[in-house]
């Protein structure tokens, strides 16, 4: 698989103030990759270096192998961008909203009923986006964000602030686009829908990425071999996973007394958390 994006040695101050540093990954064709941090951490940073928004202070961020800050339209027009500076123009409606963004674009705008179907949105594309909830306006930006079949979706807190049920909704969405193709490079808080949605993760904290991977694999790696043991008495036993654990579940299982085994992996909270001394 190639590399889509391609980021070496990339740092940013602004003035005296250092929001990345030294920063290098890949992000490979058809992955979602995750970008996880506490405020403050440098991933909106990033995502404007990497969409011509900013232009690093050292360092290489490229997209489509070519400096992101020298992207022409053309390649920007493989690009969609979803960030919480809206500009969704209260006073039209949701169709015309996507229309005039086609035009400024020069989108095609045959795609628009589909999108706005794919969104859920088409039972309410006259109605004006002021009158929209909190969810439906990010599913009018995501609807924005691909109305031109980008290759890559830059997605910026996609979810904060929406109810469990809109953010399932999202989820099912970005999964179906990912599905179809398209490479997602977002950035979150939250461990849980990183953990869900991402095939890889990095970890960023103060401007530096201090642990990458695969969700699964980073759980393995930082787990303490502890196993949790359910006894029918209901009582809660924690024990080695090793030799004398087994024989110890063995004993149980032969004795009718076990009800339960769960390991005890970190989650990956847990592990920023050990890395960093730091809550997300
Ligand atoms: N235009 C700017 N001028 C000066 N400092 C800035 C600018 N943009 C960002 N910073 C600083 O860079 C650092 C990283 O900010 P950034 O917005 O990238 O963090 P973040 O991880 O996206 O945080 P949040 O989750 O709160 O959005 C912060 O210290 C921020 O104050």
């Amino acid at each position: 698989m190639d590399n889509i994006i391609s980021v070496r040695s990339v740092s940013k101050n602004f003035k005296e103030n250092v929001a990345i540093k030294n920063l290098t990954f890949n992000v490979k064709e058809g992955e979602i990759f995750g970008f996880l941090g506490p405020s403050g951490a440098g991933k909106t940073t990033t995502i404007k270096l990497l969409t011509s928004q900013l232009i690093p202070s050292g360092g290489d961020a490229m997209v489509f192998d070519k400096h992101a800050y020298l992207q022409k339209k053309e390649v920007f027009k493989q690009i969609g961008v979803l960030t919480d500076n809206s500009g969704i123009y209260e006073r039209l409606s949701v169709k015309d909203n996507l229309s005039l963004f086609a035009e400024i674009n020069e989108v095609p705008k045959e795609n628009i009923a589909h999108v706005l179907d794919k969104v859920g949105l088409l039972p309410y594309q006259n109605k004006e986006a002021k009158k929209l909830s909190r969810g439906m306006k990010q599913r009018l930006m995501l609807a924005r964000a691909v109305l031109h079949k980008p290759k890559l979706l830059f997605l910026d807190e996609p979810t904060s602030a929406l109810d469990p049920g809109t953010t399932l909704e999202i989820h099912r969405l970005l999964r179906q686009l990912n599905e179809e193709g398209t490479t997602i490079f977002l950035t979150t808080h939250n461990m849980e829908e990183a953990d869900k949605l991402c095939h890889r993760v990095a970890f960023l904290n103060e401007g530096e990425i201090v642990e990458m991977g695969e969700p699964q694999k980073l759980k393995l790696k930082y787990t303490n071999n502890n196993i949790k043991v359910i006894l029918k008495d209901d009582n809660h036993v924690v024990i080695k996973n090793d030799k004398e654990g087994a024989a110890k579940i063995n004993y149980w299982m032969a004795r009718g007394d076990l009800a339960a085994v769960h390991s005890m992996e970190p989650n990956l909270e847990e592990i920023f958390l050990r890395l960093t001394g730091r809550e997300l």
